[in-house]
């Protein structure tokens, strides 16, 4: 990995080409509280960092409220200047705008936004910028059932090249836990780790690739006063090594508040103050605002912000800051680079190709596959719940339908109960399949989101995965309910019968499966919980349930066309009375008259033919096809819509 190091000593910077060891100044090291710094080095000691300086320029946001009902600005024009190596927080009152300017600056939001945004004084191209940035979403979204170590190494597998070798990978992991301290909880599940540590786990696992942007929103949310301290001395640290690291933070306390850098306040979507955080007093009093003595300036300005000492101060305090665009108030204002002198100081270079798309990720579409499918199987062998309960769900309903309609696949007399069997056996293989994928999609699509916006991996990669994934474990399921219910219910005991009736149910549970996806992509769980279930209506009415294919009235026969029950249950019924069966043996009442002792007569009063299985196979796989086609292009909708 070629990157150029900035050595930094005593804050001076001093670019070098080479991999010299970064010693931390050491009063540095001393403020940075519980930071666990080896013997005075840091993780990132031979991945060295190219700073950015972000500059944004009348930065507006328009939302779309609807059909018909406007748009609504968010951001009014907002300026600013955000330097390498400091710590910014942006602060304002619930609903001032911090996360919508968190998202546009990391390129997270870009349909509505005007305005200019430049990386060490050029135009920001966004696919270069997002290979040096990343994002840290307020929730830790982080999968659970992975060791701290797990994560991490996967975290490595994925954003750092192929080539880099497997021990050079551990030092960093090694590294960033011990700087992180979480070192000690290696091989803790991430499920049991405290609030504080998942979320420096989340920070933890996007400095793999040693981004020198970070944007965090709202890092210190749902942690104590000694965590937030934890987590911001971190990030303190994190910038002095030459990182630009952005903030969205509520109200901190004045001892978290003056940890920061540099401070941007939002209100309504317009900037109060932009600078250092020593000058906010000083600020208030050029305003004539000033700070009452002993109250934390942070509580004061965002009391101000809110409008708690009346409108006209707000005003006051855009037109003092200029909306963003006065840098009077940074430490050393005048020392501030021009964006002339940045772009001297940081040309584009030549062999970055703007436009390309393929280097966005670091390593390749197979190993990102290979390297989510071996996660995804150590989540399987984890997950009592999605495994376990799967298996055992699918035993208990075939012993309960077995039981019920035990013989009825030899019986004349009870074709009717096995019609009925075979629909239920539908039913049970759509409903399960379709409702776990409904309920359990969210939780990946929010990790989705996340890692495949840092750029660990591409759609196509994860959709493989996931598909790949899913497949051992629905043949286990679905074979162990097909054998089940087939023998227990006396269907014909013959192999090809069997695997006739096992390949219709395996391709109705994979169908199923992409038509959760579809809807899980689309909708949150409550939605999809009532959408899943309302879909599955007319698709059994379009199947033959309760109603005979001939008396579907034409105009809704297209129907039918669409409803994969429809070919489930008619190659179910060609599995079983299809392909010349013999005469049916009438058990249960031997001397009375047997409707349907003869098959034949059987398909005939149902209006279906018996030798259409091969038709239904060939149906069921183009369904499965573009039910898994539709549901990855909502998915990559769904990724855009977001955005
Ligand atoms: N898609 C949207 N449609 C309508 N309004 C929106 C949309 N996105 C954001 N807003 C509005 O924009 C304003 C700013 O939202 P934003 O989430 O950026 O605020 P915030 O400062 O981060 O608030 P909080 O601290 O509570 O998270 C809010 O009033 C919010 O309701």
């Amino acid at each position: 990995m070629e990157v150029l190091m900035h050595e930094m000593s005593n804050g001076q910077e001093t670019n070098a080409v080479d991999t010299k060891v970064y010693t931390m100044p050491k009063q540095t090291e001393k403020k940075v509280e519980n930071a666990h710094v080896e013997d005075g080095r840091c993780f990132m000691e031979s991945n060295a960092v190219d700073t950015v300086d972000i500059m944004f320029e009348n930065i507006k946001y328009t939302v779309s409220l609807g059909c018909k009902k406007g748009q609504k600005e968010i951001l009014h024009g907002i300026n600013g200047r955000l330097p390498a190596k400091h710590l910014i927080a942006l602060m304002g009152p619930s609903g001032a705008g911090k996360s919508t300017l968190l998202d546009i600056l990391s390129g997270f939001r870009t349909t509505g936004m005007d305005g200019n945004i430049y990386i060490n004084g050029h135009v920001r191209h966004l696919n270069s910028f997002r290979k040096c940035s990343t994002y840290i979403t307020q929730d830790d979204r982080l999968e659970a059932l992975l060791t701290v170590a797990e994560n991490m190494t996967v975290a490595a597998d994925l954003k750092l090249p192929t080539s880099t070798p497997r021990y050079e990978k551990e030092t960093i992991i090694k590294d960033i836990l011990n700087t992180l301290g979480l070192y000690e909880h290696m091989n803790t599940l991430t499920e049991k780790l405290s609030g504080g540590q998942r979320k420096r786990l989340s920070i933890a696992l996007e400095l793999v690739n040693n981004p020198t942007v970070m944007f965090l929103d709202e890092p210190t949310t749902g942690l104590d006063s000694s965590s937030c301290m934890h987590v911001v001395n971190l990030l303190k640290l994190l910038a002095r090594q030459g990182r630009t690291i952005v903030c969205t933070i509520h109200q901190p306390s004045a001892s978290l508040f003056q940890l920061f850098d540099l401070v941007y306040v939002l209100a309504n979507g317009e900037c109060l103050f932009h600078g250092a955080t020593t000058q906010l007093v000083s600020y208030l009093e050029n305003v004539k605002l000033p700070c009452p003595v002993y109250y934390n300036p942070a509580d004061y300005v965002i009391e101000l912000a809110c409008g708690e000492y009346g409108d006209d101060k707000i005003a006051m305090l855009i037109s003092g800051s200029k909306n963003g665009k006065s840098t009077q108030w940074f430490q050393n204002a005048d020392s501030l680079v021009t964006a002339n002198n940045l772009r001297a100081l940081h040309p584009i270079k030549k062999h970055v190709n703007l436009n390309g798309k393929s280097s966005l990720h670091a390593t390749s579409l197979i190993h990102q596959i290979k390297i989510l499918i071996e996660r995804g199987f150590i989540k399987s062998k984890r997950d009592t719940t999605l495994t376990y309960l799967r298996i055992i769900v699918n035993i208990a309903v075939g012993l309960m339908l077995g039981m019920v309609f035990v013989g009825a696949g030899t019986d004349g007399a009870r074709v009717l109960d096995n019609y009925n069997l075979l629909f239920s056996i539908l039913i049970h293989h759509l409903m399960t399949t379709m409702m776990l994928t409904v309920v359990t999609f969210p939780v990946q699509m929010s990790i989705l989101l996340k890692e495949h916006f840092n750029r660990w991996y591409s759609l196509k990669a994860f959709y493989t995965a996931i598909t790949v994934i899913e497949l051992p474990i629905s043949i286990i399921c679905c074979l162990l309910f097909t054998v089940i219910t087939y023998l227990f219910t006396c269907q014909p005991l013959e192999m090809s019968r069997f695997f006739m009736f096992f390949a219709i149910s395996l391709l109705v549970v994979l169908i199923s499966q992409g038509a959760g996806l579809m809807i899980g992509a689309v909708c949150n769980v409550i939605n999809g919980t009532f959408v899943g279930p309302t879909l599955t209506v007319p698709l059994m009415m379009f199947a033959g349930f309760g109603v005979t294919l001939r008396d579907i009235p034409n105009y809704l026969k297209w129907g039918t066309y669409i409803s994969f029950l429809r070919y489930g249950l008619e190659g179910y019924i060609g599995a079983i009375y299809g392909f010349d069966r013999p005469v049916l043996f009438c058990e249960s009442n031997e001397n009375l008259y047997c409707h349907y002792r003869y098959p034949a007569k059987f398909l005939s009063d149902i209006a279906m033919e018996g030798n259409q299985f091969w038709n239904d196979i060939v149906a069921l796989i183009i369904i499965l096809i573009l039910t898994r086609c539709a549901a990855y292009f909502l998915l990559k909708w769904k990724i855009m819509s977001v955005r």
